[in-house]
């Protein structure tokens, strides 16, 4: 009844692929529709035939335009409300013929099958749907499984068969259909595009599918997926990574919204690897003070200082988180979680700064910060903190869920009193901010703060006991004379590195307030022993705030009520390393 196969078919390997294939039928299904009728009309002036399903036809036809249903090539009705339409062997057969094999076009000719040269199919919008927060159910119906068959099929077929998933892509369509056809390296690079498409897509469903079933059932605590798909697409090579010797990429993850990866560059060069970690610590920093406007100052993912203004003054909130640590501050990468006002801008620009990253710029900032040709302005949509982060090891990856922006802890009223008087308002206040903004320093991280501003950071260190005294000292040395207007002080001299280099002294620290006396300490884990705690009591730290729970806690708050030190407790610890 049918003709059979032949055994001996010609070795793939001795095939040559033609350089272009003109395009003369074209399969066009696409859940956006963003597009389409301009591809369509190109198309159709160009003499291709469309086929096309369901709505992606009607779209095709309101506007005017020939399209042939699917339908009438599968000889079987779209049905099962969408769940089959183009799976189909008269659509398949259609993509997966190899051209360059003589067999498969006699066998088509028997089958009466013509060949599609060009799929153009984009996905139902399954991340979407989730981040909805959709139903089970109705995220299921969305994992869209005709289009990447289709997909896949064209891309294995590249030889002959070109296939486009972006809807960005379409005026390049219309202009090789117009030209004559692909190229044979434009159809390798769209298939291996596609391929990075379905895996993702795939990735993104797998890693979904776990979660829920392990989650589904009411559980003491949440369970990281069985699966992990990262699906990651590269958005741009870098110029380097971490150092120049290390080859590096930026990449986005689909389904994800907001954060550094996805930023509009509005001025500067391009990014660099270390500005891209340096501007998602300082995200992060800034984000972590909730409604409070908060400038961060970052380099090396530490903080330089971190400030909040009580007034909602970005500007002020720049001021003071520079004057923390000026010297530091330069070259380092400035973000906030409030837009960038024109006076902050003109603190900004005397002082040399790799990145200022920001949900918003007013007009005049742009204008003023666009002078500085090395520095980046990054429009950064809010960076999302739920769901989990992954750190890659040798072997594989640890992963875990994000610490939150209002942690849970936040909330004063919530800590335990345990040494001292009870603090006031304003003393409150200082170690609120102290505990949102401890977050942001890395290993053994202790934080001095006075009036909604970092004083004095001690971080990287091996033990505590170091880390307090480091940011005693840097508290005492490196501040402003006048912390209240470390721009204007900085001067034209920043620029030069004057204020981040040898000459600093001369401007920053002659004759600096012993900063630590009166401050408001952090700690993001507990005192292991009373030593550290000395050290910052020695120091004139007049309230702490640490989660507790060390085995020597008891001889930490005796240090702290020998020296009338008030001491709050959280009972939960914010590492970040
Ligand atoms: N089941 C199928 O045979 C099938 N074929 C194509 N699709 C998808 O249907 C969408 C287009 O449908 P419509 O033209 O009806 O809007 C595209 O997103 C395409 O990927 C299908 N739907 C889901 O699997």
């Amino acid at each position: 009844m049918s003709t059979p196969v032949p055994t001996t078919p010609v070795p793939t390997e001795a095939l040559t692929d033609p350089e272009q294939v003109p395009v003369r039928r074209a399969l066009i299904s696409v859940y956006d529709k963003t597009g389409l009728v301009e591809l369509a009309t190109a198309l159709v002036g160009a003499g291709v035939e469309i086929l096309s399903t369901g709505s992606t036809a009607a779209t095709i036809a309101a506007a005017g335009l020939p399209a042939t249903p699917v339908e009438e090539v599968t000889g079987f009705p779209e049905c099962l409300e969408g769940r089959v339409k183009t799976l189909h062997p008269r659509i398949h057969a259609g993509i997966l013929a190899d051209r360059r094999k003589s067999e498969h076009m006699t066998r088509l000719d028997e089958l009466g099958v013509t060949p599609i040269d060009l799929v153009v199919v984009n996905l139902y919008p399954f991340t979407d749907t989730v981040a909805s927060g959709a139903p089970f159910n109705a995220c299921v119906e969305q994992i869209d499984i005709g289009g990447p068959s289709m997909v896949r099929a064209a891309a294995k077929n590249h030889p002959a068969v070109a296939v486009v998933t972006d809807p960005a892509d379409y005026p390049a369509v219309a202009a090789a259909v117009a030209a004559g056809g692909f190229q044979l390296a434009d159809r390798r690079r769209l298939a291996a595009r596609a391929y990075a498409h379905t895996a993702a897509y795939d990735a993104a469903v797998a890693t979904w599918f776990a979660q829920q079933i392990e989650t589904g059932e009411p559980q003491a605590a949440p369970v990281p997926p069985a699966y992990v798909g990262l699906g990651l697409e590269r958005l741009e090579t870098l110029r380097y990574g971490e150092n120049p010797h290390q080859a590096a990429a930026v990449y986005t993850r689909p389904g994800t919204t907001g954060g550094v990866a996805r930023a509009t560059q509005l001025h500067g060069k391009a990014m660099s690897f270390n500005n891209y970690t340096d501007t998602d610590a300082a995200l992060r920093a800034a984000y972590d003070h909730g409604d409070d406007v908060a400038v961060a100052v970052i380099k090396h993912a530490n903080p330089c200082g971190i400030a909040v203004s009580a007034d909602g003054d970005v500007a002020e909130a720049h001021r003071k988180a520079h004057g923390c640590d000026p010297v530091s501050a330069y070259g380092g990468v400035i973000a906030t979680n409030a837009t960038v006002t024109a006076a902050m801008a003109r603190q900004v620009a005397p002082i040399f700064t790799e990145v200022v990253a920001a949900p918003a710029f007013e007009d005049e900032a742009v204008a003023i910060l666009s002078a500085k040709k090395n520095l980046r302005l990054l429009l950064v949509e809010p960076p999302a903190r739920e769901g989990y982060e992954i750190k890659a090891v040798s072997g594989g990856a640890v992963v875990q869920q994000r610490d939150t922006y209002q942690a849970h802890d936040d909330d004063p009223s919530t800590w335990q009193l345990v040494s001292g008087q009870a603090a006031d308002d304003a003393t409150l206040a200082d170690l609120r901010f102290a505990w949102r903004s401890v977050r942001a320093v890395r290993s053994n991280a202790i934080l001095l703060a006075h009036d909604g501003a970092t004083v004095g950071v001690g971080m990287g260190q091996v033990n505590r006991v170091d880390s307090c005294r480091l940011a005693v000292e840097r508290a005492n040395t490196l501040g402003l004379r006048s912390t209240g207007d470390a721009a204007a002080e900085a001067g034209p001299q920043a620029e030069t590195g004057a204020v981040g280099g040898a000459d600093a002294s001369t401007v920053l620290s002659a004759d600096a307030p012993e900063r630590a006396r009166g401050a408001v300490a952090a700690s993001d884990a507990f005192f292991p022993f009373a030593d550290g705690l000395q050290v910052l009591i020695d120091a004139g730290v007049t309230a702490v705030v640490q989660p507790g729970g060390s085995i020597r806690d008891e001889e930490v708050i005796a240090a702290a009520r020998a020296a009338g030190v008030t001491m709050y407790l959280t009972g939960s610890r914010h590492f970040a390393h």
